[in-house]
């Protein structure tokens, strides 16, 4: 029963973990955009190995073995596949272009797109949401993005020229690909329009699109001064300043591509109503169409679902934008005086859903259970995974590949200056203290629920010591049955009976505080044992998404063959492992 309840404990931990190092996942994909990796591959005809993916990269070499370690995690995360070469063959494994990956190369990739999603500026004001969430709405309902920059996204576009430039191109990057499929599918929505407006149309890729496969169809594009000005030349377009909310240019049909999201019921509702008054009436064939997101649109489609509340949620954080149900959108369309809509299954399929937020309950899960109760929650540890000072590191990874590890060692101490146990140790820094220490200390859950009642139980009548570094033996709890000793476990760990190695740690100076086997010596480490080829998909990514977040602070995740080199190196004559702890495992080593 006690293994029942653990391995469920265990699974809703693996779950949580993988929640947190979403973040990871998304930075990795970040790094092989930046290293334009994709675009390796595809130069080797869509298959490469790791040395012709460096030597086309040119990275430094000393960053060979870190470029393996992200290709795994990619290669996890479905973005490349490894073909390994067969038992015995000396050949080296080859790393191949997968349908997402070939979505970031050839002349019109999303890369811009996908970039931007993953921008500095786009990710940092994700870091100060719970802070947000505290605050008083401010009368300008200023968003998470505004608190983090001091000005909307929309300020900060029209004068910060490197970041409105990758904005603009992020939206044409998007408009080629999803036009393209629009135009494929529903070309007959364009068919008998003279003329189009795409309103806050940006440089014009859709409107761009739409004159190439139209050519009788004039094209306009209207936007902001400031983003005309950028607009190219030489095209069928022609680019209008002008703003939304003012008036829009007449024509016979409007476009409104991912414009409406960004803004309230309020503020479409007047953009609508402008662009019902540039269009003439049905008869003649007068129409808006919005290309945009339907919530709740074929809701059996779990990636689908996740993904809009994902949008909608950025939008919030963003811009104070929102992606709407069709019940919403509905509402929009009538008070902005339209008679009637249809809805094309191009993104998404139809399916109304019209319960009202107040029917909905909300409960726990398995693994937000982990994340309740005063003691013993897993709040601090996930925190960790997500504290701004390692997603910080997390965004510099593509420029580090290049320069020599020699100079700026890890990626840590690469944007910090400080390396992560440096940082710890710094009073001024002590929210990192205080989750890293504390997270830490939690993860003895697992010892307590793990199976191991009856070894948890004798733990507490064994004589415990604690050995850390002093910063941390300082903040130790006081009236404990426990021994805290501040030292180096580099220099020197004292004579016992066994000594428990938690996650972060080495085995170096192990050996020589234990001596006999016989009287029941060993040194236990709970770490993680990376298998080639895990049976449960969960766990073959949380090891790769594992790794890539350790190696932020220069440590690395071990296949048991790593294991085995250095237990041996340290001179233990032989290990047992057992994998009983979710991702992770107990090795037993004996002197
Ligand atoms: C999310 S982008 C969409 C661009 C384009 N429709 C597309 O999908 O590629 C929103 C656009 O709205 C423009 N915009 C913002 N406020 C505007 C206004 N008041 N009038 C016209 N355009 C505006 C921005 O400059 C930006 O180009």
């Amino acid at each position: 029963m006690a293994l029942v309840h653990s391995n469920g404990q265990l699974d809703a931990q693996v779950e949580l973990y993988q929640n947190a190092f979403a973040v990871v996942k998304a930075m990795a994909l970040k790094s092989a955009m930046d290293l334009r990796i994709a675009d390796a591959i595809d130069h080797h005809g869509g298959a490469a190995t790791l040395a012709q993916v460096a030597a086309e990269l040119t990275l430094h070499p000393s960053k060979i073995s870190y470029l393996r370690r992200l290709m795994r995690t990619l290669a996890v995360c479905n973005v490349f596949t490894i073909q390994h070469p067969a038992v015995g063959a000396t050949d080296e494994p080859v790393y191949m272009l997968t349908p997402l990956s070939r979505l970031l190369v050839g002349s019109s990739n999303l890369v811009p797109f996908m970039s931007m999603l993953l921008h500095p500026t786009i990710v940092t004001p994700f870091l100060g949401i719970g802070q947000w969430f505290q605050n008083e709405l401010p009368p300008d309902q200023c968003c998470v993005f505004k608190q983090t920059h001091g000005e909307s996204f929309w300020e900060l576009t029209s004068h910060d020229t490197a970041f409105d430039a990758a904005f603009n191109d992020a939206m044409v990057s998007d408009s080629n690909f999803i036009v393209d499929i629009v135009i494929k599918e529903h070309g007959d929505v364009f068919q008998g329009i003279s003329s189009l407006v795409d309103v806050a149309g940006g440089l014009g890729g859709a409107a761009q699109a739409i004159s190439k496969a139209f050519p009788k169809v004039k094209c306009i594009a209207l936007d902001l001064g400031h983003v005309v000005a950028k607009a190219p030349s030489g095209t069928l377009v022609e680019y209008v300043v002008g703003d939304m909310f003012e008036s829009v240019p007449p024509a016979n049909a409007v476009l409104l591509k991912w414009v409406l999201h960004d803004w309230g019921h309020d503020e479409c509702v007047k953009i609508l109503k402008n662009c019902r008054k540039a269009i003439p009436s049905r008869d003649v064939g007068g129409k808006v169409i919005i290309i945009d997101i339907v919530v709740g649109a074929d809701s059996s489609d779990e990636k689908k679902r996740e993904l809009h509340a994902l949008f909608d949620v950025c939008l919030m954080f963003l811009s104070n934008g929102i992606e709407r149900e069709e019940h919403e959108w509905n509402k929009l369309f009538l008070e902005a005086g339209f008679s009637s809509y249809k809805i094309m299954p191009v993104l998404a399929h139809l399916a109304p859903n019209a319960i009202g937020e107040d029917e909905l309950v909300y409960m726990l899960t398995s693994s937000s259970r982990l994340l309740v109760g005063s003691s013993n929650n897993l709040v601090s540890l996930t925190s960790l995974a997500l504290l701004p000072t390692m997603v910080t590191s997390f965004l510099v990874i593509g420029k580090w590949f290049h320069n020599d590890l020699e100079l700026d060692q890890c990626i840590f101490k690469h944007t910090h200056g400080l390396s992560l146990w440096e940082l710890i140790d710094n009073e001024a820094t002590l929210d990192t203290h205080d989750h890293f220490n504390y997270g830490m200390g939690i993860s003895s859950l697992i010892d307590i629920v793990g199976g191991l009642g009856a070894a948890a139980q004798a733990i507490s009548k064994v004589k415990c010591r604690v050995l850390d570094l002093g910063h941390v033996i300082g903040k130790a709890p006081i009236g404990t049955d426990m021994e805290y000793i501040s030292g180096d476990m580099f220099d020197n760990v004292l004579p016992t009976n066994v000594v428990l190695l938690d996650e972060w740690a080495d085995t170096e100076e192990c050996k020589k505080a234990i001596t006999s086997r016989d009287i029941g010596e060993k040194v236990i480490i709970i770490d993680m044992v990376v298998r080639a080829e895990p049976s449960d998909l969960k766990h073959k990514e949380l090891q790769a998404l594992y790794d890539m977040y350790i190696m932020l602070a220069n440590g690395t995740e071990r296949d048991e063959q790593q294991w085995n080199k250095v237990i041996f190196e340290a001179r233990f004559s032989d290990y047992k492992i057992t994998s009983v702890l979710g991702f992770r495992s107990i090795i037993k080593v004996y002197p």
